[in-house]
């Protein structure tokens, strides 16, 4: 007995026209379902990419610890199933070939026709399967770019689906083929219009449907049934709306209980295989930024310890989190505890700033906006000197302020705080192209220089940040391991 569920993974709704046939072929088997709704169609897709958003589909599924991978999408399967296969320890089954062998079962003129996504039919893979059992058979294929999107665009008994379907199969009508192969798990959603389209005579293979007969094979051969008498539990996934998929999904499947579909993001998943005695043992965090900078700096200070470091640019879906605070500290706070919440993985946030004394601190937390929104260098530093040009030199000093916050999921009141400081001089003439921000303008007075005029390396050895660094340095290890 093996109550793991079984995984299925396609480029969206599509692989559910399989899972309707294991719900009923396989009523007692717990199923996950990810549809990468997000970056579909796949079809048009280089075969390299397909590769590797199918690896990170299931890697994100091996973490629901399945028995069994139904690869329930052709075009993954064409590029990704040998190689995925090869990788596993689990049984891993793809739609091509089971599909392939209803289909010499079924003609009895010898020709059979394949329609399938233009990087399944580039691929070759049903040509392949075919011929390799069949070498005299007599195939057509031809590609259908437009019904994915037909379906998952929720047009599927749309007069236009009649339309492109019947302009689509043209081309297959008058000839002697009396067999069709809908090798794309999305197509049997549209079968109707294309039974109607091809006529009574060919008979249509689900690719889908036939591969369920395989995985019911294969739970009884390696003893993986579920024999057990609990009600199976069947989730789905999705990188898109879960609105959408649910809609699809409960209409297709023929759901009683709404679907309640969940989003997720795999896009921070490997995209290949990951041997489980390869996984980083160190933890990850997240920097709160997707300035490349500031990921590099923490990137230096994390990684030699073990720790993976990623940034906002690795979840490009994640909500921002404005800045809302009246303070660098509750600023930085807001971003990293929201981020950790929604990330389930632990941040470092950080805020900083230049505060000016004969301006009462300003800009302050406002110093990226000073000049209005947006990041305008120029304008705020403009802005600055203007503010700035009655105060005589003596009276122009200024701090460079930064606090950086680590957070940890769900628990702010577990948060680290460090703060670092740079006191200096605003000058009235700018001096120096490195750096970036007031920097031209930040006169550090012990070294005659303006922070424009030194290098990284030696910004880095005075500057707020690199004090905020330097203390967090001596305390983070020891706070992330720290279980809570
Ligand atoms: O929050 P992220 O996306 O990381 O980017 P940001 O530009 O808002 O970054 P900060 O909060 O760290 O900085 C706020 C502003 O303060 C100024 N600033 C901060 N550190 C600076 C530095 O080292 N040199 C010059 N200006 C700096 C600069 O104008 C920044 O836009
Ligand atoms: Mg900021």
């Amino acid at each position: 007995m093996n109550k793991q569920p079984i995984g299925f993974i396609d480029s969206g709704v599509g692989g559910l026209t399989v899972v309707k046939e294991a719900l009923h072929q396989l009523p007692a088997e717990n199923t996950v379902y990810l549809g990468d709704q997000a970056r579909l169609p796949y079809g048009p897709r280089p075969a390299e990419q397909v590769q590797a958003f199918t690896w990170q589909m299931v890697n994100f599924l091996l973490t629901k610890h399945i028995k069994m991978l139904v690869i329930a999408c052709n075009t993954a399967t064409a590029a990704a199933l040998p190689l995925i296969k090869a990788k596993l320890s689990i049984p891993v089954i793809g739609v091509i070939k089971p599909g392939s062998r209803a289909a010499l079962k079924a003609t009895r003129t010898g020709h059979i026709g394949i329609i399938a996504t233009e990087g399944t039919v580039k691929s070759g893979a049903y040509t392949q399967a075919l011929r390799t059992k069949a070498p005299d058979i007599r195939l057509t294929s031809l590609a259908a770019p437009k019904f994915v999107s037909l379906v998952e665009s929720n047009e599927a008994h749309s007069p236009i689906a009649k339309r492109v379907v019947a302009d689509t199969l043209q081309p297959l009508l008058h000839t002697d083929i009396d067999t069709l192969v809908l090798g794309c798990t999305h197509y049997p959603i549209l079968r109707p219009i294309i039974q109607n389209v091809m006529g009574s005579g060919v008979t249509l293979i689900d690719s889908g449907a036939e591969t369920v007969n395989d995985v019911s094979m294969l739970l009884d051969y390696f003893d993986l049934a579920n024999d057990s008498h609990e009600t199976p539990t069947h989730d789905y996934y999705t990188t898109g709306a879960p609105s959408m998929f649910d809609q699809l999904g409960e209409a297709w499947l023929e759901l009683k209980a709404p679907m309640h579909a969940q989003h997720v993001n795999i896009e921070s998943e490997p995209t290949h295989f990951v041997d489980a005695a390869d996984m980083p043992t160190g933890k990850t965090i997240v920097v709160a930024s997707k300035n490349p900078g500031k990921v590099k700096e923490f990137k230096a200070m994390f990684e030699p310890a073990g720790v993976t470091v990623k940034s906002l640019a690795d979840f490009p879906s994640v909500p921002t989190v404005d800045e809302t605070g009246t303070t660098f500290e509750e600023n930085a706070r807001q971003k990293a505890d929201q981020y950790a919440k929604d990330l389930q993985l632990p941040v470092i946030a950080d805020d900083s700033g230049l505060m000016v004394d004969a301006l009462d601190g300003q800009p302050g937390i406002r110093s990226a906006r000073y000049a209005g929104d947006g990041h305008n260098d120029a304008a705020n530093n403009a802005k600055l000197l203007a503010n700035l040009a009655d105060v005589p030199d003596d009276a122009r000093t200024a701090t460079f302020h930064t606090t950086l916050v680590l957070a940890k999921p769900d628990h702010p009141e577990a948060d680290l705080v460090v703060h670092g400081d740079l006191s200096g001089q605003i000058t009235a003439i700018p001096r120096g192209t490195d750096g970036f921000g007031y920097d031209p303008f930040f006169l550090v007075p012990s070294l005659g220089k303006t922070l424009a005029e030194l290098t990284a390396e030696e910004k880095n050895q005075i500057s707020h940040r690199g004090n905020a660094m330097r203390s967090l340095e001596k305390v983070w290890q020891a706070w992330l391991e720290e279980e809570i």
